[in-house]
């Protein structure tokens, strides 16, 4: 779960204590539960296949199989969801990819690395990859048999500032997987949030047989700083196909497989955009069938970021009218207004709280290689400022209001606001489908 994803300010974990907190652990777990039941189920699965597209990218997280304060025991409820998602992706013909988009201590200093803070611990204490190799062990041997399973993705978007922490890593979780299984692919992420493969080894494709090399490909057209409106000009082609050209280089030099593992614009929304939203959002399609078109000429392997959401850019998102919605409307708007989920945030509200304690940097440390910390360049300094101050430290601050809400529910009204995730309170993103659709159609026709 991810604050833009689900709604929530901060991280997941967070967010779990402050509910637990609030109505108690028993009905908290039973919140999550349901609503890990209804994210992702058979009717999601038809409709994902509906569109002609065959393969699934699920994001798992080690919280899920482990405990901090219990390391290392396997979760008896572990696999309940993940087991499901898969039978269900099965019946409908649709292979699955399982990610690893956390690890213990986070591998990049992300809020989706669900640990809360902007230093990756995971490349700091051996003892968190330790665990990471021993969970994925386990996690295939229980898959080692399944079929429809296309293969383990061991870690989302690593961000080592050493490099070479990350190729000890995947020797060791290559030899851990291979050892129970001997089959399924691997895809490998590249470094810095899946765009460097500068450090890998000349012998990646002996070292680590069978494996797919995955980028992720976010055009900057496709988000609310991009640096002009997309119109499709031959130059903002141009610069398109060079940053993906260039993420895939290392590859391509040595004739090893790639896969798309991330990609896909954001949206307006007609409650915070107005009457802005229908043009930005053509212009957003436009980016996204541009970027298919590029993958279709080089018959590139993808997996689109997101499936579902609550409106920001998932395929299908939670209606406005449901429970979930309806609850959490003021708050929703005053996490928009502030700008705290990091993710394609508009910080027109807020820019001039921000923009002093960025000239303060930039004064009293005017030598720019010192403001060019990793994992620059994808974290500039204003990156680094709105990850710190509004993601974490404002996001921190909201979390408690977030759990306010559920206050006095039973369980029955939690099911209730937990069902608003269901594929049937869910409505299509219709110019995003229409173009995947298309795309899929030309796929299977070729
Ligand atoms: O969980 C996902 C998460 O995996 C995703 O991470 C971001 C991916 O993009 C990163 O920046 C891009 C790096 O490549 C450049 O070419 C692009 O222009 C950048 O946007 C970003 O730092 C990661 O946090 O984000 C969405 C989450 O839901």
């Amino acid at each position: 779960m991810e604050n833009f994803i689900s709604g929530f300010p901060g991280c997941e974990f967070q967010i779990r204590a402050a509910l637990a907190e609030v109505i108690g652990e028993k009905k908290s777990e039973y919140f999550f539960d349901k609503f890990l039941e209804y994210f992702f189920a058979e009717p999601d699965a038809a409709f994902f296949k509906s569109l002609g597209l065959n393969c699934i990218r699920i994001a798992i997280s080690y919280r899920h199989f482990e405990d901090d304060l219990h390391p290392r025991v396997l979760k008896p409820e572990g696999f309940k969801h993940l087991d499901r998602a898969i039978a269900a992706c099965a019946k409908h013909g649709i292979y699955t990819i399982l990610d690893m988009h956390t690890a213990p201590g986070g591998q990049n200093g992300g809020w989706h690395s669900d640990h809360g803070a902007h230093i990756s611990g995971f490349w700091i204490h051996k003892d968190f990859q330790d665990r990471l190799v021993w969970l994925w062990r386990e996690v295939a041997k229980h898959y080692k048999d399944e079929k429809w399973i296309a293969g383990y993705n061991p870690v989302n978007e690593p961000a080592d500032p050493a490099h070479s922490g990350l190729v000890t890593f995947y020797d060791r979780v290559h030899a851990a997987i291979r050892s129970v299984d001997p089959n399924h692919a691997l895809f490998l992420d590249g470094n810095t949030f899946a765009s460097d493969f500068s450090g890998f080894p000349d012998d990646a494709g002996t070292r680590w047989p069978n494996a797919a090399y995955a980028i992720h490909d976010y055009s900057l057209y496709g988000f609310p700083s991009s640096p002009e409106p997309y119109t499709r000009t031959e130059e903002q082609r141009r610069r398109m196909r060079r940053s993906y050209e260039k993420k895939r280089e290392w590859m391509d030099a040595r004739g090893l497989c790639v896969w798309n593992g991330e990609w896909g614009p954001v949206y307006a929304r007609r409650e915070y955009e107005g009457d802005e939203m229908d043009v930005i959002n053509e212009t957003r399609f436009a980016v996204l069938s541009d970027q298919l078109e590029m993958y279709w000429q080089d018959r590139l392997s993808w997996s689109i970021w997101l499936y579902k959401d609550i409106g920001y850019q998932g395929m299908v998102h939670v209606s406005r009218s449901t429970p979930y919605m309806q609850l959490l409307r003021e708050h929703l708007y005053k996490k928009y207004r502030l700008a705290v989920d990091a993710w394609g945030a508009d910080d027109r509200f807020v820019r001039d709280v921000y923009t002093p304690l960025l000239e303060l940097v930039r004064a009293e440390v005017p030598d720019e290689d010192h403001q060019r910390l990793y994992p620059y360049p994808i974290w500039t300094l204003p990156r680094r400022v709105e990850v710190l101050a509004r993601n974490i430290l404002v996001g921190e601050f909201m979390i408690r209001e977030w759990a306010e809400h559920f206050r006095g529910m039973d369980e029955a009204q939690l099911d209730r606001v937990a069902q608003s995730f269901k594929f049937e309170n869910c409505v299509e993103r219709e110019g995003l489908n229409r173009v995947l659709r298309a795309q899929a159609g030309q796929s299977a026709s070729n």
